[in-house]
Formats: structure tokens, C-alpha cells, sequence
């Protein structure tokens, strides 16, 4: 199956999309000078930063390398920046490998084998990781052994070797798919939210204080309300207002070019790009609200049903625009109010009585509590 939140499954759109989560080389290069370096410049997140404060500094108090760590969360939220921090923290320095870079098990011996006293490894997708080399890792983090396999056949035998003490940091978008015994072997899980409208804004400022660009409030809190709740959106985005402002204005990030910007972009003002736009435009311009099947949607807006349900569907769906029921998607009154469109009688958003757009609706937006139709 696909997995709509990890990047490295979910199928290109259009070449680059700006508000996706994932990012490539060339935008984790650029996302490198924007990174905090210590935990107190690491923005939000203030349980985890508050619980692995603890663990790092009870692990420097005593001299030992700290308990292995686990980060979990959507991608772009920082994991791969808390794992830098970490190491930074304990002054050690940082290897980094990933769950798919490592194809067999003597890879993962070998960058074990290597490691030196107190080092940190950074795992990112730790759930992808081919099962002989997971079973080596729990022996590794449990003992600080490696057993090499010499030989092949009935005359192979597994020669220990010991390791010197280090701390896996293990980062996952997926940690319901880490099999238990791996999970059981991380001392400290930390799990990263999507961040609020004012920690994004914290984030741009202080982006923009790296990047040496003047910026005013308004533009970062009108970039962080277009961000996902995902530092590298609103870090791209700052990018993007960044060009127009030096290309079409004064060089001052201010809200008119904040606003300018994102529209030249196509990101409309609660995030929503061009395709999430098409997708929520067809299901209620074409198809009354819904319900309609994934493939005919995807077919009406010219796209794969994978990119669709990959791409644009988690965000709609998390953002309550989008609904999956068993007939298919359908439309929610929050998508009828953004789209500005007033729902037919009986559509699936559409309010019991009056208006969606009534100044004072007599009855509420046509759904229960429960995200069903109220009639
Ligand atoms: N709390 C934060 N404060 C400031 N900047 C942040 C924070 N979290 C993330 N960022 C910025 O967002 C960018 C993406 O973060 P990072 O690469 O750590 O995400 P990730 O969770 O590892 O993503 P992936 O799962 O795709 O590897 C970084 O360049 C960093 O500058």
C-alpha cells in the first residue's frame, strides 16, 4: 500500500508542488543554512523539546550516552533537525544513514562496526528497513554487539564483536509499521505535531532573520496561515515571497507581497494549491458534493486516483473539507464556504435549512457531530 504522508512513496505531481511535505537534495541543501542548531532555537514542539532536554542533559550529567530515540511525525516537521541537535547537544558527532539505503544486513554491520564512542546514528525511515537488518539492529542496541557471519552455508559461524557505546535516533513518518521489538528498544519517543499558525510565524521570522530579509508581521503571519502546519512549507514559501519581493518589489517582505506572491504561486490562502483546488472544485462543481469513487474524480481532473489519493486527499481530509465515506468522497460544508459556492438542496454539506452563507444560520452547517449528515 501507498503511503500518502511519506514522501519517498507518494507519486510526483507536476515536477516540484510547493506545498508538499517531502522534500529533494536540492531543497535539503537549502533547507541546511535554515536548520537550528540547539535545542533552544528549535521552534515549537515544546513536550518533546521539554523531554529530551531532560534525557540529554541527565545522559551528559552522567557521562554515558543517552537512551536510543525515537522521532515520529509527518515529514518536514524536524525530525531530521532534532536528530542534528541531538549530537550537537551531547558534542558528539552525527553518522546518517536511512532504512533504505540499507539493502542488506552486512550494510548495516558495517556502518555499526565503524561507529566510535558515543557517536550518533541517525536512521530516517527506520520502518523501511529490510527485515534481516532490523534483527541485527535490536542486537546492536540492546548489547552494543554485531555478530559477523563468516563463511556461507552449514560452515558458516557468527563472530561477536563488541561495540563501543552510541545512541540510535530512529525517525519514522510510520511508527505503527516498526514491529514492536524495535520499538521497545528506544528509550525516548518523541511524537512531532503539526505546528500552529503562531509557531510557523516564529519559524518564518526567524528564517528570514538567516536569510538577511526584511520582513513585516503580516507576511509571516500570512505565509504561516498558507504552511500546513509544516516548517518546510512555510520555509519554501518564505523562499518564493523572497523572490517576488526582490524581483517585483522593494526587497521588504510585507503583506502585499506575501499575498502577491503566494497567488503567482497558486497557493490560496489556506494552503490549498492547484490541484487540491481542482480536486475539491470537481467534486463540487461536477459531481453536486459527492458521493463520487476516487477514479472517476481523479479521470475528471486529469490525474492518476493514486496522485490524488496520495497528493492532495490527506490535506483536504485533515483540513475537514473532504470526506471519505463508503460511497466515496464527498464534499463538507467547509469546502461548499471556501469554494464560495452555495451547495444544491440535499448535497452532502449543504445545511438542513437556509444558507451556508446566512449571516446567523438557524440550523447548524447539515452535519452531526460526527462529520455525518444531520438528515
Ligand atoms: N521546530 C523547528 N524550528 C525551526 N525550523 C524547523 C523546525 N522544524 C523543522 N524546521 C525546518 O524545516 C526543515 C525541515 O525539517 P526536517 O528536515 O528536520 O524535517 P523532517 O521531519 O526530518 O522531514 P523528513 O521526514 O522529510 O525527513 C528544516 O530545514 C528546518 O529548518
Amino acid at each position: 500500500m501507498v503511503d500518502p504522508s511519506d514522501p519517498g512513496q507518494a507519486p510526483e505531481y507536476g515536477g516540484e508542488r510547493l506545498v508538499t511535505a517531502g522534500a529533494d537534495e536540492i531543497e535539503r541543501a537549502a533547507e541546511a543554512a535554515l536548520r537550528p542548531k540547539r535545542l533552544d532555537e528549535f521552534v515549537g514542539q515544546q513536550v518533546v523539546r521539554d523531554q529530551l532536554s531532560l534525557v540529554l542533559q541527565a545522559a551528559l550529567a552522567r557521562d554515558a550516552a543517552p537512551d536510543h530515540v525515537l522521532l515520529s511525525g509527518p515529514p518536514g516537521l524536524g525530525k531530521t533537525t532534532l536528530a542534528m541537535i541531538i549530537s550537537a547537544e551531547l558534542g558528539t558527532s552525527l553518522r546518517v544513514t536511512s532504512g533504505p539505503a540499507i539493502q542488506h544486513a552486512g550494510d548495516l554491520a558495517a556502518v555499526l562496526s565503524s561507529l566510535e564512542e558515543g557517536e550518533v546514528l541517525f536512521i530516517d525511515e527506520i520502518h523501511r528497513l529490510a527485515r534481516p537488518a532490523e534483527e541485527l539492529l535490536y542486537v546492536a542496541m540492546e548489547d552494543f554487539r554485531v555478530d559477523v557471519v563468516v563463511g556461507k552455508g552449514a560452515g558458516a559461524s557468527a563472530i561477536p564483536l563488541a561495540l563501543p557505546p552510541f545512541t540510535v535516533v530512529g525517525a519514522t513518518t510510520r511508527s505503527g509499521l516498526l514491529p514492536a521489538p524495535l520499538r521497545d528498544r528506544f528509550g525516548f519517543t518523541g511524537h512531532l505535531d503539526f505546528y500552529d499558525a503562531s509557531e510557523l510565524e516564529r519559524v518564518i521570522l526567524r528564517s528570514a532573520g538567516l536569510l538577511g530579509v526584511q520582513i513585516e508581521h503580516g507576511a509571516a503571519h500570512e505565509i504561516a496561515g498558507r504552511s500546513r502546519g509544516t516548517p518546510r512549507i512555510a520555509n519554501r514559501l518564505l523562499r518564493r515571497v523572497r523572490d517576488w519581493a526582490q524581483v517585483r518589489g522593494d526587497g521588504v517582505l510585507d503583506l502585499r507581497a506575501a499575498r502577491a506572491a503566494l497567488e503567482v504561486y497558486e497557493v490560496d490562502p489556506i494552503g490549498l494549491d492547484r490541484l487540491d483546488r481542482a480536486v475539491l472544485g470537481a467534486l463540487c462543481r461536477r459531481f453536486a458534493g459527492g458521493p463520487v469513487g476516487l477514479s472517476t474524480l481523479a479521470m475528471t481532473v486529469g490525474e492518476e486516483p493514486e496522485t490524488v489519493e496520495t497528493v492532495a486527499e490527506p490535506y483536504l481530509v485533515r483540513e475537514g473539507l473532504v470526506a471519505r465515506t463508503p460511497r466515496g468522497r464527498v464534499a463538507t460544508s467547509a469546502a461548499w464556504q471556501h469554494l464560495g459556492i452555495e451547495p444544491p438542496p440535499g448535497a452532502w454539506g449543504a445545511p438542513a435549512t437556509g444558507s451556508l452563507f446566512d449571516p446567523a444560520p438557524s440550523a447548524g452547517p447539515g452535519m452531526g457531530p460526527s462529520g455525518e449528515p444531520s438528515t
